[in-house]
């Protein structure tokens, strides 16, 4: 028998049971599922990580939909225990979703929604702020301060890297990637360098028109360029940040052979998953190179780090904290909970989950929709005419 997990209950009387496996930001989420008739159970458990069996005794003999978390296993056990349950909706509070088993989900009938589209801006903010604070040594600067160490202004004294004029590299120009390729032309003037599948033709857009204005004010302008290859971007990029998604075309996409391609000084970030990067290739690859800086969100066995790399001064480490912005998390837990409302309505999906404005309206009922099922088209479900 499986422990019982604390919860706290609202609307006790509600006619759907939808389950959230962590208390979420903001309340708005909470509101548009009781006005809907639903119960909503908000496990209080202290530790972080919830196991399959804690989610398991949560959802019971009865649960119409779960919210989910992006450190949770959901593979074939929940969705079969869940499907048991009468459940028919899952929403990971989160973008990223390699954490679900989709196809174990498709077997079972189960919609599976992310939340893409209002953590954009904050993660790319993230992953510039890891950029700049690599290229300027502000945390070794800081720790430095606070050691009592400086005794006045020298020469040499934490030099680090002028963006304005060097290429940025993007590896994943999606939504977070073109995002941050933007701030990083605009903000500091960089050329830029992109790979991607697919062509991101508004990023070059918008770098192109950028560079006419800088030069018709009399200013070098900045460059785009689409490379044809991935090592063509770490060959010539002095900033890589990586934006892609997680699958197995990209695990340890970043390895060895791949480190020993990039400039000596060049600054690494990651803001997309832990394994995207051969964590302990790269703390070998830090030990051997100095002046090379990276800057990581993520980890390749969250929430450990690999050993050695706590003590590298060159990386600067935060606790996937790139979508932690309150406006942000209150839209995702918004997101997330629509997405399991709406399949509990039966409402359609979407049509641009890229466009989710109308979904975080405080002032105007949300569109009778799923903002974002990534299994909508296996699972047959109709779109949206709105
Ligand atoms: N650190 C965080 O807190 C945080 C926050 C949000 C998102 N993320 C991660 O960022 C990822 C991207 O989010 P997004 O909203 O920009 O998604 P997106 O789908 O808009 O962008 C992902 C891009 O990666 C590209 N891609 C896929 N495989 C590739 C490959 N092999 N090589 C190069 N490019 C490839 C896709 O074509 C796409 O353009 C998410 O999947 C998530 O894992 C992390
Ligand atoms: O994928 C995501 O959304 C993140 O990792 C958390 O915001």
């Amino acid at each position: 028998m499986a422990k019982p997990v604390s919860v706290e209950v609202w609307n006790p009387n509600g006619k759907y049971r939808v389950i959230s496996t962590k208390p979420m930001p903001g309340t708005r989420w909470i509101n548009l599922l009781i006005e809907q008739g639903c119960r909503v159970e908000i496990c209080t458990e202290k530790k972080t990580i919830l196991s399959v069996e804690d989610i398991i005794a949560l959802i019971g003999n009865k649960c119409d939909g779960v919210i989910g978390q992006l450190t949770e296993d959901w593979g074939d056990t929940l969705f079969a225990a869940l499907s048991r349950a009468g459940g028919k909706a899952f929403s990971n509070m989160a973008v990223g979703y390699n954490n679900v088993d989709v196809n174990a989900a498709n077997k079972y009938g189960v919609a599976v929604g992310n939340t893409p589209g209002v953590l954009t801006e904050t993660t790319a903010e993230l992953a510039a702020s890891l950029s700049l604070s690599a290229a300027r040594r502000i945390v070794e600067a800081d720790e430095f301060m606070r050691a009592g160490l400086y005794d006045g202004w020298l020469p040499h004294l934490f030099v680090g890297n002028l963006l304005k004029g060097q290429t940025v590299g993007v590896i994943g120009a999606g939504r977070i990637g073109s995002a941050y390729a933007r701030m990083m032309v605009e903000g500091f003037k960089m050329n830029l360098i992109y790979f991607d599948l697919y062509q991101a033709t508004r990023l070059e857009k918008f770098v192109t028109a950028y560079g006419e204005f800088l030069k018709s004010n009399g200013e070098q302008p900045v460059y785009w360029k689409r490379a044809s290859s991935m090592d063509e971007v770490l060959r010539e990029a002095d900033v890589i940040s990586l934006h892609p998604v997680l699958d197995k075309t990209t695990y340890h996409l970043i390895n060895k052979e791949r480190l020993a391609t990039m400039k000596k000084e060049a600054i690494l970030v990651n803001c997309s998953r832990g394994p995207v990067v051969d964590e302990v290739a790269l703390v070998e690859h830090l030990k051997q190179n100095p002046m090379f800086r990276v800057g990581l969100d993520v980890f390749e066995d969250e929430p450990f780090m690999k050993p050695g790399l706590a003590e590298m001064k060159n990386a600067i480490v935060v606790p996937h904290i790139a979508s932690a912005s309150k406006w942000t998390r209150e839209g995702m837990a918004t997101l997330a909970a629509l997405n399991v409302l709406g399949k509990i309505k039966g409402y359609p999906i979407w049509g641009d989950p890229n466009q989710v404005a109308p979904f975080l309206n405080e002032n105007a009922p949300p569109p009778a929709a799923c903002p974002s099922i990534v299994n909508a088209k296996a699972l047959g479900l109709p779109v949206s005419k709105l």
